[in-house]
């Protein structure tokens, strides 16, 4: 039996987690970050009262979606307390409650940067992975939407993919999970790495539009979880049609087989669903795509892992 003194690299790998409910929490947001940051509290706690163990915010719960607003609400999150009251409360919520939170994202302040930054904290409250928005959202559709994030934001440089691994159970709390922010979903190439990587689920935290939204959002997740044989969850802001950024709503959990196992209409919700990770395999057995690739014709290089490796 794996003790808690031995090295990473001799453990057992921990044993898959018993199901378990994930709590998707979509949010209204206003330009007040203290309500905001009491308001996403108040959510983090329903969910966990209902029984969720893992529990996602939305894409820049804290602060209005608009290049305007992101210098002005930025957080230093490695500062840490009170230059980050966004991050500070998700990892006193978590502690508390005994839950893992994929935080949403929020802007992140680092020297003269901005990012677009998802913070993934453990049910002991300690920061897990820190993943900041890799593909900027820089679209333009005219007379439709436009918005060009890279304005103010620079983008990520890292994958992220993080194990909550309970050493002193020799559990794997919450499974292994790939984080992605919105336009992020947009590119299979993430997705893939992550299923290579071992993820069970990808969260990607998002805020669609009413021009993409109802095209693409659905298809997007459907997509990634039936190409993957993953579980996807994507949490987004509730709609505010007074808003200079109208977001579509409709948080959702995909399942391996690409079914969408609960979703929810544009309003503030609370959508609590549970996660059975053993379907996986079940799925991977039903259709063996990772043995039928033909990696003879094509390959998908991870650029991360080949330089950690070499
Ligand atoms: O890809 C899209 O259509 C929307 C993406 C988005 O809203 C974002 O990345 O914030």
């Amino acid at each position: 039996m794996a003790s808690s003194f031995m090295p990473e690299q001799a453990r057992a790998p921990p044993a898959l987690p018993l199901p378990f409910k994930i709590g998707l929490c979509q949010l209204s947001v206003t330009a007040d970050k203290e309500r905001n940051i009491a308001h996403a509290r108040k959510a983090i706690e329903e969910a966990a009262a209902k029984g969720a163990k893992l529990v996602m915010l939305p894409e820049i719960w804290n602060s209005p979606y608009s290049n305007d607003s992101f210098p002005v609400y930025a957080e230093d999150i490695d500062a840490g307390g009170e230059a980050s009251p966004s991050t500070a409360m998700l990892s006193e919520a978590a502690r508390l409650l005994k839950i893992t939170i994929v935080g949403g994202s929020i802007p992140e302040r680092s020297g003269d940067r901005l990012y677009n930054t998802c913070c993934v904290f453990d049910s002991d409250g300690k920061l897990k992975a820190k993943h900041r928005k890799i593909h900027l959202f820089d679209i333009d559709i005219p007379g439709k939407i436009t918005f060009i994030e890279s304005k103010t934001l620079t983008a990520g440089e890292t994958p992220t993919i993080v194990d909550t691994v309970n050493h002193g159970l020799g559990l794997a709390e919450v499974g292994r999970i790939g984080i992605g922010i919105c336009y992020d979903i947009r590119f299979q190439e993430l997705a893939i790495i992550y299923a290579a990587r071992g993820a069970h689920l990808i969260c990607y935290p998002g805020a669609f539009n009413m021009t993409t939204g109802p095209l693409h959002w659905e298809l997007l997740q459907r997509a990634r979880a039936a190409d993957n044989q993953l579980y996807v969850a994507t949490c987004s802001p509730a709609r505010d049609v007074a808003a200079g950024y109208v977001a579509w709503g409709h948080s959702t959990l995909v399942g391996p087989f690409g079914e969408v196992l609960a979703t929810t209409e544009h309003e503030e919700d609370i959508i609590i669903s549970e996660i059975d990770y053993s379907l996986l395999e079940v799925r991977r057995t039903n259709l063996p795509l990772t043995k039928q690739r033909r990696g003879d014709l094509y390959q998908l290089v991870d650029v991360q892992r080949l330089k950690s490796d070499s």
